[in-house]
């Protein structure tokens, strides 16, 4: 079975729920990390890392994310399977709409990971949104 690992930054808990979404809806043994408690072991172990994180501020990456986007190199990732998503709103940020999840996959293909898919951005509500999520993680393996 493949191994996939997801790691998420989320403060109110809506892309931590996302995660939990992806993990439940993905044919594979996965591992779910918070940023702020992902190791190394477990990106180099996985086929296919998630890589996940809400917009704050304006168009920012969320805070715990944010420490883990600047430790994200090619040491670690080069050559690796990577797909992204994250959770923002489109109507009060039209032009930074779910940026994180641009500057994610922009430094992960700068440090050499294939990306896999435009990935997955989670508009408003994640109730609103469980089938695409579902879909999502289906397309994954
Ligand atoms: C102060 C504040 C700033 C935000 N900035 C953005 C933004 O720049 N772009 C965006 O798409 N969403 C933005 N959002 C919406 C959040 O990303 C959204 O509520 C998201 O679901 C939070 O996910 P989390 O609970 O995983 O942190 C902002 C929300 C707040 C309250």
């Amino acid at each position: 079975m493949k191994k996939v690992t997801i790691i998420y930054g989320s403060t109110t808990g809506n892309t931590e729920r996302v995660a939990e979404l992806l993990k439940s809806n993905i044919a594979a043994e996965v591992t779910l990390a918070d940023a702020s408690n992902a190791d190394k072991e477990m990106v180099q172990s996985a086929d296919l890392i998630l890589l996940g994180a809400s917009t704050w501020g304006y168009g920012e990456i969320q805070d715990d994310f944010q420490a883990y986007y600047d430790l994200m190199n090619e040491d670690l990732l080069k050559g690796k399977d990577v797909a992204v998503f994250g959770c923002g709103n489109s109507d009060d940020f039209p032009d930074v709409y779910c940026e994180a999840v641009n500057l994610i996959k922009d430094k992960a293909a700068e440090c050499g990971a294939n990306i896999i898919g435009e990935g997955l951005k989670v508009d408003g509500e994640v109730d609103d949104n469980v089938s695409a999520i579902e879909s999502f993680a289906k397309s994954l393996v």
